[in-house]
């Protein structure tokens, strides 16, 4: 299968997920994965599988990311399999206040899913992973769950 992760990070912990995710693939398929900004227009030729990643901010995926959904064609994922996944702060280790505030506004991933749709993806596997808002790292154990949901989405 031919697979693209495209992502994108502003303190890589985005890009750390979606680098355990293409060296899972990487050992059976053709997997690449690239900043959202290096993304040409033909670069969805050919890719069995989409994945999209972005970090959660206000609830939404980063503008970069909005932009590049924004400027594919109608049809650029029609009759392709697509994921998305965000990061986003553990909620247990945020003040209520700010809790409540995130909760509200939700995931990136649901905005990207909708916005896929609109782009002709039929169905959107999502996941959402954690950072430690103290320590400011990944929550322990979630590049291993990001490799066990990519090896799902290509069964
Ligand atoms: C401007 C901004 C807004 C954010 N908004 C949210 C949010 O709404 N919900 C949440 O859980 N985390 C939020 N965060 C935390 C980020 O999701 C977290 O830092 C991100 O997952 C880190 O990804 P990165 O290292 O790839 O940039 C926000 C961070 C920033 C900088």
């Amino acid at each position: 299968m031919n697979i693209l992760i495209i992502f994108d990070s502003l303190y890589g912990h985005t890009e750390k997920i979606a680098h355990a995710m293409q060296e899972e693939l990487s050992k059976d398929h053709e997997a690449r994965m690239e900043h959202v900004l290096n993304i040409g227009l033909g670069d969805l030729a050919h890719i069995d599988l989409v994945v999209i990643g972005s970090p959660t901010h206000g609830g939404y995926e980063t503008e970069d990311i909005k932009v590049f959904l924004d400027g594919i064609s109608d049809n650029a994922l029609r009759g392709k399999r697509t994921a998305a996944f965000d990061t986003s702060v553990v909620k247990e280790k945020q003040n209520p206040i700010l809790g409540k505030i995130i909760d509200w506004f939700g995931h990136a991933v649901n905005r990207v899913e909708g916005e896929m749709i609109e782009k002709g993806a039929t169905n959107v596997q999502k996941e959402s992973f954690l950072v430690d808002g103290e320590t400011e790292m990944l929550k322990e154990g979630e590049l291993e769950r990001a490799k066990a949901w990519a090896r799902e989405l290509v069964n």
